[in-house]
């Protein structure tokens, strides 16, 4: 682990970091945070969790000017929560500068970001759509940006994002440093490279593992009727304190959420299709553990920080490897543990194996637990909180009741009683969830040909390959095709 002190930051962002409880660098911040303060454009690739915000957060601010007033760096990311996350993280980071950072994001009212973005912000963090809005309305202008840093790079090219991009740089001088950011790199990200970097250096963090070691890596195999129960019953057994569901389409999300609902669980989706308020109020819930289960397409966590999800379940195995990555990722991060499950039907096995190729290890079978077994677990639940009871030694008032019942009964009779009550038993509720078809073994498409395969965000209509600009008579950015649930995560 290497000091923050010999990185080359500043005694403002220092003080910023601690304040932070940021003692030593990740390796991936020790590494390119003094190549960044060198201008230099790096490719970064980093597990999951692991601190990349920071890594390029910290040198784009100790490169702002602060005698200027103008924009001068910009982020941009696949989807409006992580624009947020990552705003608000570069505000702590840029408060010993009082750094000035913007989001703008589909969704929000556009005055208000106009209104906003006339404060003169030094940092903006954006998605590719309302970004690209702003810069055609002319109220939004980077030419004094000198760096551009594109968060979760591969994520923005499968959600077709690439034309956006292209035109966003291009409005920035040519000069600038580009930095591209994610846990995978896939190989059409080199072209990306090819196309808007100067001889970028990529630095990948020398692990052997793609995903974090410290996350425990499961299998369960069981036939697609049983998932439902099984996944209940895994959340009997394991309490997780924070967890979330992934499901493969936006109905799968909703079935889910509204299946664990009904047999009593605090759970809630997230998805796309959901309006901005109700995302970032579901959100907000899940970070404060007034739901405990969130429910989510892959797109809709990629990148997303939060402390306290010791456990993420793949209801449906993810539709590539790079998928699995970065759901996983949403637990064992910052240096802590987490488990992963991964619900597969006897007939995935040959797709696990390619996951597991792509990771390069190897997820541990476990089998699907009885109802028995959900039941010990309940119970094993109900025991900790009657030990935290007793520790908690406020029991005086009910004393002489309890004599009263040992009076009559031997105390095993009552703490059974007892017991009984507490446990959840085994909700049979009837659910509906419509059934999903198994995982080919093979990709039997082009990997960055994800049109409406992950629950509606590839981006329909949009042209791939060579910029074309799609503008209307009126000069502003077509929104026909935004309609659909394609780009609805902008
Ligand atoms: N040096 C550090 N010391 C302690 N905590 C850190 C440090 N750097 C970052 N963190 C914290 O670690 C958590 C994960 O960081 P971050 O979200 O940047 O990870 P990431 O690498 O971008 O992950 P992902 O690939 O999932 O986007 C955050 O809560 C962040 O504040
Ligand atoms: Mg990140």
């Amino acid at each position: 682990m290497t000091k923050f002190q010999d990185l080359g930051i500043s005694a403002e962002t220092m003080k910023s970091l601690k304040r932070m409880g940021f003692e030593e660098s990740t390796p991936i911040q020790a590494e390119t945070i003094p190549l960044s303060l060198e201008n230099k454009d790096l490719i970064g690739q980093a597990q999951t969790g692991t601190g990349k915000t920071a890594a390029f957060g910290i040198p784009m601010i100790d490169k702002i000017d602060y005698e200027k007033n103008v924009i001068q760096g910009i982020v941009v990311a696949p989807t409006r929560e992580l624009a947020i996350q990552v705003s608000e993280e570069l505000y702590k980071i840029g408060f010993g500068k009082k750094t000035r950072v913007l989001s703008i994001y589909g969704g929000q009212d556009i005055n208000r970001q106009i209104r906003a973005l006339k404060n003169n912000p030094h940092i903006i963090v954006g998605t590719p759509g309302r970004l690209l809005d702003h810069i055609n309305r002319k109220t939004l202008r980077l030419d004094h940006v000198h760096t551009a840093i594109l968060d979760e790079a591969d994520e923005m090219l499968n959600m077709g994002f690439i034309d956006d991009i292209e035109s966003i740089l291009a409005s920035i001088p040519k000069e600038r440093q580009t930095l591209l950011f994610s846990a995978t790199m896939p190989a059409p990200i080199q072209r990306m490279a090819e196309r808007f970097m100067r001889d970028p250096q990529v630095i990948r963090v020398k692990t052997k593992e793609v995903t974090v070691p410290l996350i425990e890596q499961f299998y369960v195999e069981v036939q697609e009727k049983s998932k439902f129960d099984v996944l209940t019953r895994f959340l009997d057994i394991q309490s997780p304190e924070l967890s979330i569901v992934f499901g493969r389409t936006k109905r799968r999300v909703d079935e889910l959420s509204e299946a664990l609902t009904l047999r009593g669980y605090m759970a809630e989706g997230i998805h796309g299709d959901l309006s901005q308020a109700k995302r970032m109020s579901v959100l907000r819930k899940f970070k404060e553990g007034s739901i405990d289960v969130l429910v989510a397409t892959d797109v809709a966590a990629r990148g997303l920080d939060i402390s306290g999800v010791t456990h993420v379940y793949n209801f449906d195995i993810p539709q590539d490897p790079e998928s699995y990555v970065h759901r996983i990722g949403r637990t064992g991060r910052a240096g802590k543990e987490g488990v992963a499950m991964t619900f597969i039907n006897p007939r995935e096995k040959s797709y696990l194996k390619i996951v597991e190729k792509t990771t390069k290890r190897k997820m541990e079978r476990m089998e699907a637990p009885t109802l028995d077994e959900a039941l010990e677990g309940q119970q094993k639940v109900v025991v900790e909180r009657i030990e935290q009871t007793i520790e908690s030694n406020q029991l005086q008032f009910y004393k002489q009741t309890a004599e009263d019942l040992l009076q009559k009964h031997d105390s095993s009779t009552v703490v059974q009683a007892l017991l009984k009550m507490m446990t959840k038993e085994p909700d049979t509720t009837p659910v509906k969830l419509t059934e999903e078809k198994p995982m080919p073994a093979k990709r039997d498409r082009k990997p960055y040909d994800r049109n409406n395969s992950r629950g509606g965000y590839g981006q329909k209509g949009r042209s791939k390959g060579t910029y074309k600009p799609r503008q209307n008579q009126t000069g502003k950015r077509n929104h026909s095709s935004s309609k659909s649930n394609s780009s609805s995560f902008r």
